[in-house]
């Protein structure tokens, strides 16, 4: 079985977990029946540099032959000057919509061996294993925009717009999903001010008619960001818009002990796209200090989604909660005693059989 995979590394520390995620996938290649193909392409910074644009034509077609897309992060101060439409961050978002993936999962679990370090009551993380089903084409990241003078005043905003059919699709998504869980769906929204979390209820109520085998709750975002650190473990499927779910699943990390250990997969009905949760972190970029098993979780979770390899993709996540167990820690875990990006992959790769 071959497989065509686009590989985008980006900036900052995207190329460096990028390559780990590679080097795990190879391992995949010698312990089962499938060949991994790599189609390198450029987006946000690194495509700007090289095409002046974030998210260019040629990057598009290699995704769209492709089977499924490896993604590392983009962004860094170099190119935070330039203006809005053109940033590196704008080619993410079109690639997102380029390839109609609306439903980016975001799993967030506590592993036993890093319970210790967790700053949150044990009698809360007992079973934190939640996953934020967030909406990833629509919502104020996709609203019109601008920026005027008023009055001789500068002014500028952006819009929070969703459609029945948007909010219909990603609830089945939550709804499915939850199936194969705990059947729970918690609508994390700001209902009590925004007519689009309003639309959001009205749509979502009308789906949980379908899935009465399924408990479904309502809650504002500010007390679910409240909620996340002071009882995790009462969620199961966090619902929600685009912009929530990014900010909520940055808080979600440190559940788990760090941003570097997130993965994401982002589905529609076509390919799949697989990133880390986590930006291009330029302030610890080419030092061997990033986390890369965000990254490499994410690749198990292509395995899973996109090629339908359970066996292997658990294999990975096997290989990365052994390295835990065995106390190997990357810098964001442990500033004193860590192991580089390249040797915690290694680590992974020693366990994979
Ligand atoms: N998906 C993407 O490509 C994203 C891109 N960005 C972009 O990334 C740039 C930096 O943004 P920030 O707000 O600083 O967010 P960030 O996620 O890049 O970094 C936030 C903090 O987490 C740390 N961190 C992130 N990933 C890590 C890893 N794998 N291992 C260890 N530590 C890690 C960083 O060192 C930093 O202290 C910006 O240009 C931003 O627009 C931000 C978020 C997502
Ligand atoms: C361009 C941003 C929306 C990326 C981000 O922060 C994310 O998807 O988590
Ligand atoms: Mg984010």
């Amino acid at each position: 079985m071959k497989k065509k995979i686009a590989v985008l590394k980006g900036d900052g520390i995207g190329p460096e977990v990028v390559d780990c995620g590679i080097e795990v996938l190879n391992k995949i290649e010698e312990i089962s029946n499938v060949e991994f193909e790599y189609n390198f392409a450029k987006v946000g910074g690194d495509a700007i540099d090289n095409y002046d644009d974030p998210f260019p034509r040629e990057t598009e077609e290699i995704c769209k032959s492709s089977d499924a897309i490896l993604l590392g992060a983009v962004g860094g101060k170099k190119w935070d000057e330039i203006e809005s439409e053109k940033r590196p961050e704008k080619g993410l978002l079109r690639l997102r919509k380029s390839l109609e993936v609306y439903a980016n999962l975001r799993p967030c679990k506590i592993y036993d061996s890093l319970k210790d370090n967790s700053p949150l009551k044990p009698e809360y993380i007992k079973d934190v294993d939640i996953v934020i089903v967030r909406e990833l084409m629509g919502g104020i990241y996709f609203g019109k925009r601008d920026t005027l003078i008023e009055n001789g005043i500068k002014t500028a905003y952006d819009e929070e717009r969703y459609n029945e059919v948007e909010i219909e699709r990603i609830a089945r998504y939550a709804f499915e999903m939850s199936r194969l869980r705990r059947k729970k769906v918690t609508l994390v929204d700001k209902a009590n001010v925004l007519d689009s979390s309003k639309l959001w209820r009205e749509v979502v109520q009308k789906v949980a008619a379908e899935y009465s085998d399924v408990e479904l709750d309502f809650m504002y975002v500010d007390n679910a960001a409240m909620q996340l650190v002071r009882n995790p473990s009462s969620f199961d499927c966090i619902l929600t818009n685009n912009i929530f779910g990014d900010i909520l699943s940055d808080e979600a990390s440190q559940i788990s002990g760090s941003i570097g250990l997130l993965p994401s997969a982002s589905l529609g009905e076509k390919l799949g796209l697989y990133e880390p949760i986590h930006g291009s972190a330029p302030d610890i970029a080419g030092k061997n200090l990033a986390n890369p098993l965000a990254t490499i979780l994410s690749c198990a979770m292509m395995l899973r989604y996109s090629f339908k390899m359970e066996r292997e993709a658990l294999i990975i996540e096997r290989a990365v909660e052994e390295v835990l167990e065995e106390g190997f820690r990357t810098f964001d875990l442990d500033s004193e005693n860590y192991l580089g990006t390249k040797e915690i992959t290694r680590e992974v790769i020693k366990r994979i059989k």
